[in-house]
């Protein structure tokens, strides 16, 4: 029998891990994000963004391509975009028909880059930090169609120039954990890959049959993805974490994720009827065997815990609600008839402090794996995380080549459009410094914060995915005005001014 039993519960049961212990390993847990509900600017984390053109496609020829120009600032590694319509379009204003960004792009990608070229720049400089232990990650970020799971996941598996980002990423990882592994005796490093996609409110668990999974924000202000609870017949309740496959070579790895995304779900979008319909995050860990089965029995205890637990808070309330009456006139009055069963409670109690005892014990076990392995090697733990975007709907009526959908794939776009619009929340409130970033505003942004909010030194990046088609100038535009909002927050943060520096120096 499968039940969903809401996380909160477990903490109004008693359920409580050890604090300590807890906040100790959600730094490096999988699929929880730090506490913070306002983002001071002192804690604020840039990341880089890049543009990636497509090439024109077949039909899009008839309408023409949009006119773009890229100038690298003096004296700086960043550039900027300027985009014109080369046909006018009776639709747009005279001043919508060209568009020029500030200098906040760190590299632009021509249609005939391939992802070999991509993942060379973008990700390849970040393999030492993942195997120093640290977090990168790389959004794709563009209209539908416009070219994300072409970057972040690739179409040919089998040229080796045209693996997406993510699989290119395993490749290079694997090899990088091979060598290591040839000089250890004591540990062997894998790579923990774990799969899922949101569609609406939940997290479908790609590697576990599309299990439901749940984004909630737990009573210590951190996002946990986790699947399904589980009444099992021995009475025993299990919280099921989102399924890690630990693969130990790249070939496994291309199965499993393959395997998975077979289960992502596609339909018809504006664009083209093979269209990402939920957005995808895809994760890769550096994991030892000893690693996984320390959080397996840390997710055992916590198990054993949640019906003790909830057994301990049953107890307190019906003695609680035995002692009282409910009169006549609908007051509440102590029944003299009985005396509240204390030592029923405190055994109820006591039952519970043992078993969160072994909670305590078990996650201690695992940081001492995590510590000991970090010894053989700084590499565990260490993560790349991919994020496909499912693509924001173009619905321009200009767009002459758009597709019919159904209504239900109308509504899904909408809902699309719903997540990303609270994305560009997101983004536009960290550009201009906002105290509070609007991280609740949709599961989408929730599960992104710890992304957002990767450590200042990591090499993570968003990939502006745009089409040089006319017929999407609109669209083309909006996607580089977020990168241009999130590139010009990056230069503010880096370029924070210093003594003798003027304020805004380095923002055109
Ligand atoms: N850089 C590129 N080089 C060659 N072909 C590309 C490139 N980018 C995209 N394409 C092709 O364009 C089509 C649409 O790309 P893709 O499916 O990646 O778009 P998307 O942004 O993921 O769309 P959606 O959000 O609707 O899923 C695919 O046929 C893809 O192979």
């Amino acid at each position: 029998m499968i039940q969903n039993i809401d996380i909160h519960m477990r903490m109004r049961s008693g359920f409580l891990l050890n604090h300590s212990t807890f906040t100790k390993y959600l730094s490096k847990s999988p699929l929880t994000t730090p506490p913070s509900q306002v983002l001071l600017m002192s804690e604020f984390k840039p990341f880089k963004v890049w543009t990636r053109w497509r090439p024109l496609e077949g039909i899009e020829a008839r309408t023409g391509e949009i006119y773009c120009q890229s100038h690298d600032g003096e004296g700086q590694t960043l550039s900027r975009i300027s985009i014109t319509l080369q046909h006018q379009a009776k639709s747009l204003l005279q001043r919508e028909q060209s568009w020029t960004s500030g200098f906040s792009f760190n590299g632009i990608f021509q249609p005939n880059d391939s992802n070999h070229d991509v993942f060379e720049r973008v990700v390849s400089p970040a393999i030492p930090d993942v195997l120093r232990g640290k977090s990168c990650n790389f959004f794709a970020y563009g209209h539908s169609g416009s070219g994300k799971t072409h970057t972040i996941i690739g179409y040919e598996f089998e040229h080796k120039n045209e693996l997406g980002l993510c699989l290119a990423s395993a490749h290079h990882l694997a090899r990088k954990l091979s060598v290591i592994n040839a000089q250890s005796t004591v540990s062997k490093f894998g790579i923990g890959l774990r799969v899922y996609e949101l569609r609406k409110n939940k997290a479908i668990d790609l590697l576990n049959d599309g299990h439901e999974c749940f984004v909630r924000e737990g009573p210590d202000g951190r996002i946990h993805v986790r699947g399904e609870t589980e009444l099992l017949e021995n009475g025993k309740v299990r919280v099921r974490p989102i399924t890690t496959r630990p693969c130990w070579d790249f070939v496994q790895l291309q199965d499993e994720l393959q395997q998975g995304l077979m289960g992502r779900e596609t339909a018809t979008s504006s664009m083209h009827d093979q269209s990402s319909r939920t957005h995808a995050i895809m994760e890769l860990e550096v994991i030892t065997k000893d690693l996984l089965e320390a959080r397996i029995q840390v997710n055992e205890r916590q198990s054993e815990l949640v019906p003790v637990g909830k057994m301990a808070t049953d107890i307190y309330i019906e003695e609680q609600t035995r002692a009282i009456l409910l009169t006549a006139d609908g007051k509440y009055v102590s029944n003299p008839d009985y005396k509240i069963d204390q030592e029923r409670i405190d055994a109820a109690e006591r039952k519970k402090a043992e078993f969160e005892s072994a909670v305590q014990k078990a996650e201690e076990y695992e940081a001492e794996v995590f510590t000991a392995t970090a010894r053989v090697h700084p590499c565990i733990g260490g993560k790349l995380v991919f994020v496909d975007l499912a693509g924001a709907e173009f619905l321009s009526t200009s767009n002459t080549n758009a597709i019919k959908q159904t209504p239900l794939e109308k509504q899904q776009g909408k809902q699309i459009n719903t997540d990303l619009l609270a994305l560009k929340e997101v983004i536009r409130a960290r550009s201009l410094n906002q105290s509070r970033i609007p991280y609740r505003s949709s599961p989408l942004t929730m599960v992104l914060r710890e992304h957002f909010e990767a450590t200042p030194d990591t090499r993570s990046a968003m990939i502006l995915t745009v089409s040089p088609s006319e017929d999407q100038f609109g669209a083309t535009m909006n996607t580089l005005k977020y990168g241009d909002l999130v590139g010009l927050a990056n230069a503010r943060s880096s370029f924070a001014p210093s003594a003798g520096q003027k304020k805004g120096q380095c923002i055109p």
